[in-house]
């Protein structure tokens, strides 16, 4: 392997990737992303290679040529609309992106742009784990409880059937939730970070009792570049962090760590459709390349909160 496309390589989880990549490998970058609101050329503020890496401000749906000036060994799909809660005020742009860009992405494999595709999806689209229930497998049925989960579930569908019908080399891999530096403050653990660090109140939807399998974004990075290199074409792979915490005892956490008082904590009414409880079973990954997670939660989250510390210090 030689030129890896990137899609979607300025948002959270695409510039870990990316920075993966280029420390860890000879291989050369190309990084598009259309910059949404959830990404941002910040994300990338480590050595960028002129002679391997270079970036379009494009979207997945009207690439120019310029792209596909070279044939790609692979492309790792992460542009997508990735939150929940925004898919549930308006659903179209998730549509869009995530199931209609990920079939311009098949047509670019279809006409021989691309040596393969890998298709970065969710455990979302399994929905909620059902009472005595450990864990998703692989075989787990699809069952996406909101627009944001049916629209990834929509896509891995898509990708299957173009396996199934072209035997065309796509991958689908499916993450838990991921958690580090970086990462928007939209989403639990940024924001409690953030809201605390400001002494505002941190909402917490329901009870707080809904279970998460929490995955340190690097972990995650090295799972999709061992998929990535050895991978079967057709298949899907399960990537968790064997990490299942309560959004509570997650917020308590972060609390703690920054010596805040619990007070600040505040139920607010519960998210539409909330899914209760996500686990990963990735014994799948584990026999067939060797992953495993590395990084402990208590290490995670540190790293993750000393990240925002300095990054608030910073820009004051
Ligand atoms: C933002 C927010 C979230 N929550 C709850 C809802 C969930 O049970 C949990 C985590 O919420 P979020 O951080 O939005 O993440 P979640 O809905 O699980 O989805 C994430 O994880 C998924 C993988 O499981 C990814 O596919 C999604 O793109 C990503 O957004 O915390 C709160 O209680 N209060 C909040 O303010």
């Amino acid at each position: 392997m030689k030129d890896i496309l990137v899609t979607g390589g300025a948002g959270f989880i695409g510039s870990h990737f990316i920075e993966y990549l280029l420390q860890t490998t000879e291989l050369r970058v190309t990084n598009v992303d259309v910059l949404t609101y959830a990404g941002n050329l910040r994300n990338l503020d480590f050595e960028l290679p002129d002679h391997r890496y270079r970036f379009f401000q494009e979207d997945i749906h009207q690439m120019s040529e310029e792209v596909f000036d070279r044939t790609y060994d692979c492309i790792v799909n992460f542009a997508a609309e990735t939150h929940v809660d925004r898919s549930i005020e308006e659903a179209e742009p998730f549509l869009h992106t995530n199931i209609l860009g990920t079939f311009q992405l098949i047509q670019k494999v279809m006409e021989g742009k691309a040596r393969k595709l890998l298709q970065v999806s969710t455990d979302e689209v399994y929905g909620s784990l059902d009472e005595g229930e450990a864990a998703f497998t692989e075989s787990h049925p699809l069952m996406a409880n909101n627009p944001y989960s049916a629209s990834k579930a929509s896509a891995d569908l898509l990708v299957r059937s173009y396996f199934q019908t072209y035997k065309l080399p796509l991958l689908i891999t499916r993450c838990s939730n991921n958690y580090g530096p970086k990462q928007h403050p939209e989403k639990l653990i940024p924001k409690t970070i953030e809201k605390a660090m400001r002494n505002e109140a941190i909402p917490i939807y329901g009870e707080g009792k809904n279970i998460r399998d929490w995955l340190y974004v690097e972990d995650h990075c090295r799972a999709i570049y061992s998929v990535m290199q050895a991978g079967q074409p057709g298949e899907v792979y399960n990537i968790g962090g064997h990490c299942e915490k309560s959004n509570l005892e997650i917020v308590n956490m972060i609390l703690e760590y920054l010596g805040k008082s619990k007070t600040l904590i505040t139920f607010v009414p519960d998210r539409l459709g909330h899914d209760f409880h996500y686990a990963m079973n990735w014994t799948k990954v584990h026999e067939a390349l060797g992953w495993e997670p590395r990084v402990s939660f208590e290490e995670g989250i540190a790293k993750t909160i000393e990240w925002t510390l300095e990054k608030t210090m910073n820009r004051n």
